[in-house]
């Protein structure tokens, strides 16, 4: 599938909405940007409005709920919004709604304050993947976070009364950005925290995992790496990509055929602590190391680990080959249609890399 993309830009509304009591009263002016992932291959063959979304369907829809809903923040509009949009129609994989408000109460003169919300379908929880790490959220980032930060350094993590957590969901939260920075932590100062890479994360944090394996029973193998994640302590798998068969990339001649998995986990672990993990995880498949891009039972690569960039002596974040890889790319981007890796959108990297035609999904 390609990169296919329907855009409704500038949808002129008003609405009440704002903190400020003038704001409850009196309507203001929103504009608002809707972006539709979705496969548009049919309708460009059939020119069939069955077979695609119709943009005016997404206007209307757009404007009940800014018509008939009161919300306080625009954050809140742009998610309910992009919500309700990928839920209007299944075809939909994922949506990017920004929400602009050009006349908000500044004192200053402005030319446009806005805020964009993207979402995947998976991410709109009618995946149950995704909603045991949401339900844990308050816990961790409502006043909690001091104590946490403490715990989790050296210890094991504990409830509040100091009481060791038995399931591997509950400690852990949803890491995003709103989170974030209702708590004054922006994107750099994790960064900065992930300096040290032996240091445990304060914050649960997304991780990408890519997995390969061309020797044996790599379907089993895939499978058991899988769930040696999801049993493994401080560690959350919060989805896992449909297998790809690719050719291998590199390496000797005449090996067989990869097959190839990306998970996406939540964690508190040590980006060295994750590295141990993976290459615990290698180990217990009989991963023997003998040539550089060999055959191997299982290979497990961390992507990337939060938005950190790191450069230890046994760790680089993102992984330096990752951008160029379709066999991680590819996988990644079904299981997450509006991924990005250092700042571009994975399934782009995924066309412009040289694998591209090597890859063939196996599973919807
Ligand atoms: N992001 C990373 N993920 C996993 N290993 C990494 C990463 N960055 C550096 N390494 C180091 O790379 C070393 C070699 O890893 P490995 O044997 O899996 O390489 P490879 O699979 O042959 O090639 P590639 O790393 O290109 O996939 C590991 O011992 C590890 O310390
Ligand atoms: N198709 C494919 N090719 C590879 C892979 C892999 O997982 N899939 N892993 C490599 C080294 O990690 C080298 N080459």
């Amino acid at each position: 599938m390609g990169y296919d993309v329907i855009r409704l830009n500038g949808l002129q509304l008003s609405a009440l909405i704002g903190v400020l009591d003038q704001e409850k009263t009196a309507a203001q002016p929103l504009v608002i940007d809707a972006e539709l992932r979705l496969d548009l291959t049919s309708a460009g063959q059939s020119d069939d409005l069955d077979d695609t979304v119709s943009y005016a369907a997404v206007a209307d829809l757009i404007e009940d709920i800014v018509t008939d809903r009161r919300f306080a923040l625009i954050e809140a509009l742009a998610e309910t919004l992009t919500t309700a949009i990928i839920r209007s129609d299944a075809r939909i994989e994922a949506a990017a709604v920004t929400v602009h408000k050009p006349q908000a109460p500044l004192t200053q003169a402005f030319d446009d304050v806005s805020v964009t919300i993207h979402r995947t379908r998976s991410e709109t929880s009618e995946s149950p993947a995704l909603e045991s790490p949401r339900q844990t959220v308050s816990g961790i980032y409502e006043g909690e976070l001091v104590e946490d930060q403490t715990s989790s350094v050296d210890s094991p993590l504990t409830d509040d009364e100091g009481v060791t957590l038995t399931t591997p969901t509950a400690h852990l939260g949803h890491y995003d950005r709103t989170s974030l920075a209702e708590l004054g932590h922006d994107d750099a100062s994790v960064t900065d925290h992930y300096r040290d890479p032996d240091l445990p994360a304060a914050f649960p944090v997304r991780s990408v995992l890519a997995l390969g394996s061309n020797l044996g029973d790599s379907w089993a193998t895939l499978a058991s790496a899988v769930r040696a994640l999801e049993e493994a302590e401080d560690v959350v798998v919060v989805k896992v990509s449909p297998t790809a068969r690719t050719k291998p990339v590199g390496g000797p001649a005449h090996q067989r055929d990869f097959l190839n998995r990306v998970v996406e986990i939540e964690t508190r672990l040590s980006p060295h602590g994750l590295l141990d993990l993976a290459q615990r995880i290698e180990a217990d498949h009989n991963r023997v190391r003998e040539q550089r891009h060999g055959p191997r039972t299982l290979d497990v690569d961390i992507v990337t680990f939060a938005s950190a960039t790191i450069d230890s002596s046994r760790l680089q974040v993102p992984h330096p080959s990752a951008a160029g890889r379709a066999f991680v790319l590819l996988p990644w981007s079904w299981m997450d249609p509006v991924a990005l890796l250092s700042g571009r959108p994975v399934r782009e990297l995924a066309q412009e890399a040289e694998d591209y035609d090597d890859v063939v999904r196996l599973e919807t």
